[in-house]
């Protein structure tokens, strides 16, 4: 059932989630945690929902699948404080994780 999109983005999935140690981008925020964050963040995204985009087969290309998880870092980004312990893991989550997958990364897996 799993096409080569979907067990490439499975496999680069485990790789962001590993340097994600403190899970803050596991699950959706909550307004709970993070007050008033449904009225200032108005396309959340998550790893677990990225997950499901993968098994629902959602992703019709790595751009796509990119473009979520640079959606997810910029949320946190505009959500938290720079000073923050949330801002800081987002920024360089975001500059690992696209270092992982930029096309040089990427290319032997392509051949
Ligand atoms: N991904 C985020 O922006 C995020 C994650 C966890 C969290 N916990 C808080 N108390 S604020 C907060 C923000």
């Amino acid at each position: 059932e799993r096409s080569p999109l979907q067990k490439l983005l499975d496999y680069l999935l485990k790789g962001l989630e590993k340097r994600d140690p403190q899970q803050f981008f596991a699950w959706p925020v909550t307004d709970h945690i993070a007050p008033g964050y449904s009225q200032i963040i108005q396309q959340p995204m998550d790893f677990s929902t990225m997950k499901q985009k993968i098994d629902e087969n959602q992703y019709s290309a790595l751009s796509e699948y990119i473009e979520d998880f640079k959606l997810m870092c910029n949320n946190a980004m505009v959500y938290n404080h720079p000073e923050t312990i949330y801002y800081k893991a987002a920024k360089k989550l975001l500059h690992v994780g696209l270092k992982m997958m930029s096309p040089d990364k990427l290319k032997p897996l392509h051949s």
